[in-house]
């Protein structure tokens, strides 16, 4: 059913929390399916993408309980997984596919892939490419290139590559399979990605060497099982943090947030274009830095996004072309080609859906040209089946005349199932 949401008489104000990270919640599960002994994951993030993490180490012979918002796992170490019985469904996750084949890499045994429309449409052999020089044995469809997909791993060998895509993804399915090798896997980032892999084999005991752009693992370390609280995700305080900077009389603040700097470019972006933002580092966890976000109505002016700033906030970029149909002049945003390989071509969806909106934006190859100071209007949009599109159309919501009606909305419960909760536990009526 369609979800109708009418906030243009609202803005918002007070205080909130927003749920585990994403990127951070896949990982803990995954290593602490490769420790050995017992992990506690608390914050985890119940949303449909870390369920499928959850449920394929399940599938391999991992004790995996749930419990409120706490995982705990108990597992035999690195090379305790078993031969899943069943196909592994990934759902619609492109995370929990990829880092996934670089752990099935190290098995010699057979594991069988599959996923939803969207997922068999993103390709994978910018995994299954070096995880094939490692030693793995894949095949898939179209040429090995998409799910569904075979794999048969074993005793891998190490290499040294280089990222022909910026991508985080990529570079940590290498560094789980280098755990399967007996020498020591490099991975090259000309940009650098987010780290969390890299943060969290440190939490888990073991040992990773970054120097620069190039992240180095030696492989046969044997991981502990660790507790572990999973901050909040920035991607997910982003819809919040854009709204507020753009809807009138609103101040918020997001506590509990990830502030690692790989993921903090849509706050050095907004700052750039005016926004009246502050954080405000309150601890770290492991090497993970937490903090609060304070964010006012802010007067925000066009700028352009490019080169090493786009992994920075690659899922955010939705986001800043709204926050863009409300700044004085122009926002480019370049190479971000990325975004054509996401849940959907999130280039065209984003351009389609702010064009209904009544927005000014034009689609160039590697991103996207919007005009500011448009004001907006109601429309019925597709979601596109894409978490992060459904939601910044919810978030659109506050500055239009009239209500946005989102078809298919139940997919963002992929990242964020207590969206509009939060969202509306959050704005406030404007008096009259
Ligand atoms: O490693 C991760 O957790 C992620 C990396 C990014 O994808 P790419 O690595 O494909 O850029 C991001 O878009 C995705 O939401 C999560
Ligand atoms: C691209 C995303 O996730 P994934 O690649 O894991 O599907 C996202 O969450 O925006």
């Amino acid at each position: 059913m369609n979800k109708k949401v009418n906030l243009s008489n609202y803005h918002l104000s007070g205080k909130m929390t927003v749920p585990g990270d994403k990127s951070m919640s896949h990982r803990a599960v995954i290593f602490g399916s490769l420790a050995k002994g017992e992990t506690t994951i608390e914050h985890f993030l119940m949303g449909e993408d870390c369920l499928r993490t959850i449920k394929a180490f399940q599938e391999m012979g991992v004790q995996i309980e749930q419990e409120g918002l706490t995982v705990k796992i108990i597992s035999d170490g690195v090379n305790g997984l078993q031969e899943p019985k069943h196909p592994i469904d990934f759902g619609n996750s492109g995370t929990t596919a990829r880092l996934l084949l670089g752990v099935f890499s190290g098995q010699s045994f057979h594991s069988v892939l599959v996923g939803d429309d969207s997922l068999s449409k993103r390709p994978m052999d910018r995994v299954t490419v070096p995880l094939s020089l490692m030693g793995a044995k894949t095949d898939g469809r179209v040429n090995g290139k998409y799910l569904p997909m075979s794999i048969r791993g074993g005793q891998l060998k190490p290499i040294t590559y280089e990222l022909p895509v910026n991508s985080a993804q990529v570079k940590s399915a290498i560094l789980l399979a280098g755990l399967f090798t007996n020498g020591k896997t490099s991975v090259i980032e000309p940009v650098k990605t987010r780290d969390h892999t890299e943060k969290m084999i440190g939490a888990f005991g073991g040992k990773i060497d970054m120097d620069g752009h190039t992240v180095s693992i030696e492989g046969g370390q044997q991981l502990t099982g660790t507790s572990i609280k999973i901050p909040g995700d920035i991607s997910s305080a982003a819809f919040f943090i854009t709204a507020a900077a753009i809807t009138q009389n609103s101040s918020i603040t997001i506590s509990g947030v990830g502030l690692n700097e790989t993921r903090t470019g849509i706050i050095d972006v907004l700052k750039q274009m005016g926004a009246q933002l502050e954080t405000n580092v309150t601890n770290h966890i492991g090497d993970e830095m937490v903090g609060d976000i304070t964010i006012r109505t802010s007067d925000l002016k066009g700028t352009t996004i490019a080169g090493d700033m786009i992994p920075r906030l690659i899922d955010e970029l939705p986001l800043i072309a709204l926050a863009a149909t409300q700044a004085k002049g122009v926002t480019e945003i370049r190479d971000a080609e990325e975004l054509r390989f996401k849940e959907t071509d999130r280039i065209k969806a984003v351009v389609d859906v702010l064009t209904r909106l009544g927005a000014n934006i034009t689609e160039v190859e590697d991103g996207m040209i919007i005009q500011g100071g448009t004001s907006l209007k109601g429309a019925v949009v597709p979601s596109y089946g894409d978490h992060r599109i459904g939601m910044m159309s919810a978030i659109a919501s506050l500055l239009v005349v009239g209500e946005v009606e989102i078809e298919n909305p139940e997919c963002i419960n992929i990242s964020y199932p207590n969206f509009f909760d939060d969202l509306f536990s959050i704005v406030v009526r404007n008096e009259s």
